[in-house]
Order: structure tokens, then sequence, then C-alpha cells
């Protein structure tokens, strides 16, 4: 069985673990960027050559944080901002602090075609309205190439509860869901966007009175 969740309940479940239960941000965003490592690291994905597409919110973070994991293994990364990194969110400042201090490359452009694995952490539940349309253009370009793509949390451009392509979206090969599968992954056309959906435990915790709008499948 398997149990979904919008992108409001998985907000309200994230906030309930940090402002209730007391799990800092930073130890929910390293614990997604562990879970992460352990799919890349099961040996399906070629490692030679790893960019990482980065946004200015959490799920950025959480990309920021997989690439620390990547370098620290020796394993060839780096970093591209999408948008202006000092617009990010603070959990994004800090993380490119850490990342910083450990050498973490950072990339200013893009060369999709260079990279061996693309890993998505541009917007995950986040996204609330169509991308802009610079981002629609990258989007559209990775996709042309078929570069692969592993998505965190969410392919960038998909609506995480409607499934509804916001304008554009990466086309990933896995989508690695941090707690629970968003619904639309399920629903296409963000199901066909989200190739192959896991789900990976991240330390969230569900109030016992918690209603999912939702049936478990
Ligand atoms: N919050 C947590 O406790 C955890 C979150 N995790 C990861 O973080 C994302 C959700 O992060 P969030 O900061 O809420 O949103 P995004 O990173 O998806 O988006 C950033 C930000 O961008 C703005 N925005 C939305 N749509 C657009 C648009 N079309 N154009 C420009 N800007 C836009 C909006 O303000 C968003 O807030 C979640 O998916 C996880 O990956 C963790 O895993 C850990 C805990
Ligand atoms: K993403």
């Amino acid at each position: 069985m398997t149990q979904l969740v919008t992108t409001e309940e998985m907000q309200e479940l994230d906030q309930y673990t940090m402002t209730t239960i007391g799990l800092s941000e930073d130890v929910l965003i390293e614990r997604a960027a562990l879970a992460a490592l352990d799919v890349l690291g099961a040996g399906a994905y070629d490692l030679s050559n790893v960019l990482v597409l980065v946004g200015l919110g959490n799920n950025g973070a959480d990309g920021i944080a997989l690439a620390r994991l990547l370098h620290q293994l020796h394993i060839p990364v780096s970093l591209q901002f999408v948008g202006n990194a000092n617009k990010a969110k603070p959990a994004v400042k800090h993380q490119l602090q850490i990342a910083e201090a450990c050498g973490v490359p950072r990339s200013e452009k893009s060369d999709f075609k260079q990279a061996s694995l693309i890993i998505d952490a541009i917007f995950g539940t986040g996204l609330n309205k169509d991308l802009p349309d610079g981002l629609q253009k990258m989007v559209k370009a990775a996709n042309h190439i078929e570069s692969t793509v592993v998505a965190l949390d969410l392919p960038t451009g998909v609506n995480g509860t409607t499934g509804q392509i916001m304008g554009a979206a990466l086309k990933a090969k896995t989508t690695i869901s941090f707690g629970f599968i968003k619904a639309g992954v399920t629903k296409n056309p963000g199901k066909k966007s989200a190739g192959q959906v896991l789900v990976k435990d991240i330390g969230i915790v569900v109030p016992e009175d918690f209603q999912f709008s939702i049936k478990e499948q």
C-alpha cells in the first residue's frame, strides 16, 4: 500500500516535523541528500560527470547537499544555479557555504551533453506557477538531447498535486520522492515526466490524527 500526498499535505508534514517535533531543516535536507545518494550509489547510473541543477528553494538545498556528498566520495560533480543565487532561501545559502568550504565545483554554463547524469534540484513541492520563459527553454533543450535526469522529489515543472505541466517539465529517468510520493507523479502528464518513482524515508513524522486526502493505493 502506498500513501500519496498533495504538495500542501507534504508541506504541512514538513512543518510539523520541524516545528512541533523539532527535527531541524538541516537534518531533513541531509537525510534527503543521503537518500538520493543511496539511490545513485546502487549502480544504475553513470556517475562519471554529474551536473546538479540547483534552484533557489529547499529542493535546491537538497541538491547542493547531494553534490557535497558526491564530491566527498571523489565523484566528479559540479553545481549550476538556475536563477540568481543571491535571492536563494537561507537553507540554500547555508548549504552553498558548506559546499564551497568543501571545494564543490560550480559551473556557470551548463553543457548538458557533457554531463553523464543531471540531478534536477530546481523545483520541488514549492512550485506554484509556470516556469519562467528562460527556464522553459532550458528544460526543453535538456529534454531534446535525452540527458539522463534523476529528479529530487519532483521533476521540475510538474505540479505535485495535479500532475499538470507548468509551462514545461524535465523528463526524468527516476524521481526520488522524499517522505511520500506526491500525487502529481501518478497522474499524466506528470507521470510521464517522472519516470520510475521511488520513495525514501527522510524522517518525516505524521501526527496521529492527520487526515490524508487521498486513500492509500
Ligand atoms: N521544507 C522542508 O522542510 C523540506 C523540504 N525539502 C525539499 O524542499 C522542497 C520544497 O522546498 P521549497 O523551498 O518549499 O520549494 P521549491 O524548492 O520547490 O521552490 C522554491 C521557491 O520558488 C518559488 N517559486 C515557485 N514557483 C516558481 C516559479 N514558477 N518561478 C519562480 N519562482 C517560483 C517559491 O517561492 C518556492 O518556495 C521539497 O520538494 C523537497 O525537495 C526536503 O526534502 C527537506 C525538508
Ligand atoms: K526537482
